[in-house]
């Protein structure tokens, strides 16, 4: 389970998230959605203890992160699909991870398997495609198989085979009784995929609520979401047409 309470990160005169409070629960797929700038990823960095608050705090199984006992074990994360190293191979960049975090080396043949990337994974990243890219970041986050997974954009790249695995594997691994909290702008797909949705806005909680209850009455989730968030976003740009 994760949970986030009072939450607020200041970036100078920037507030970038003001007071949050969730928490997510296991055995779900929850969607972490809300407009450019809302404070989803700077949630995601504070709960991965790569960035500190200013007040509140933002717990794994009831522990911060950087209390947590073999952290990799406990949380996957998908951050930046670029955080490989370019020059290595894809199986040589979950190695060193794997031996960092005393993980068996045929656990990294496993995963690359799972994410499709198994005749890849001798190819050195920095040839890889964007959604390879993201498969790799994927591929990283189960390495531990963890309880815990924390994915910021993780369909980002991938092409309507990869949209489809995703899907699938997000749903499996919350069935497995995994928490599972993802972000996407994806409203189509988050609609197909979700049982229940965190919604932010300028840093502060517009929404707690499962999917059936916020697209109840036909809804497609990309209107509710729409409705609810008009007013919230940071940046709006000029119509040009
Ligand atoms: N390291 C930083 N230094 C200064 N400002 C930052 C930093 N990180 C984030 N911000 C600002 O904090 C706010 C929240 O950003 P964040 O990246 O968390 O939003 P987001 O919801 O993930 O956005 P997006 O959907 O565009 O990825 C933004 O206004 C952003 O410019």
């Amino acid at each position: 389970m994760i949970e986030v309470h009072e939450l607020s990160k200041r970036y100078r005169a920037n507030q970038a998230v003001d007071g949050l409070s969730f928490t997510v629960q296991a055995g779900q797929v929850t969607a972490f959605i809300g407009p450019n700038g809302a404070g989803k990823s700077t949630t995601f960095r504070i709960l991965l203890g790569l960035d500190r608050p200013d007040s509140g705090h933002a717990l794994i199984d009831s522990t911060p992160y950087d209390e947590l006992q073999q952290p990799v074990l406990r949380v996957g994360a998908l951050l930046d699909a670029n955080a490989a190293h370019p020059g290595r191979t894809a199986r040589n960049h979950l190695l060193c991870i794997a031996q960092a975090a005393g993980i068996d080396s045929k656990r990294v043949d496993a995963v690359l398997e799972l994410t499709g990337l198994g005749e890849a994974g001798s190819r050195r990243v920095g040839g890889y495609s964007l959604g390879m890219r993201q498969r790799l970041g994927i591929a990283a986050a189960l390495l531990g198989d963890p309880a815990v997974l924390l994915l910021d954009e993780p369909v980002n790249g991938l092409d309507p085979e990869g949209v489809r695995w995703i899907r699938r594997l997000l749903r499996q691994l919350a069935d497995e009784g995994r928490t599972v909290f993802v972000s996407s702008h994806l409203m189509s797909e988050l609609q197909l995929v979700a049982d229940h949705l965190i919604v932010i806005g300028r840093g502060r909680l517009i929404a707690d609520t499962p999917l059936s209850e916020f697209t109840a009455g036909g809804r497609s989730l990309e209107d509710a979401y729409l409705e609810l968030t008009d007013g919230a976003t940071q940046y709006r740009t000029e119509r040009t047409n």
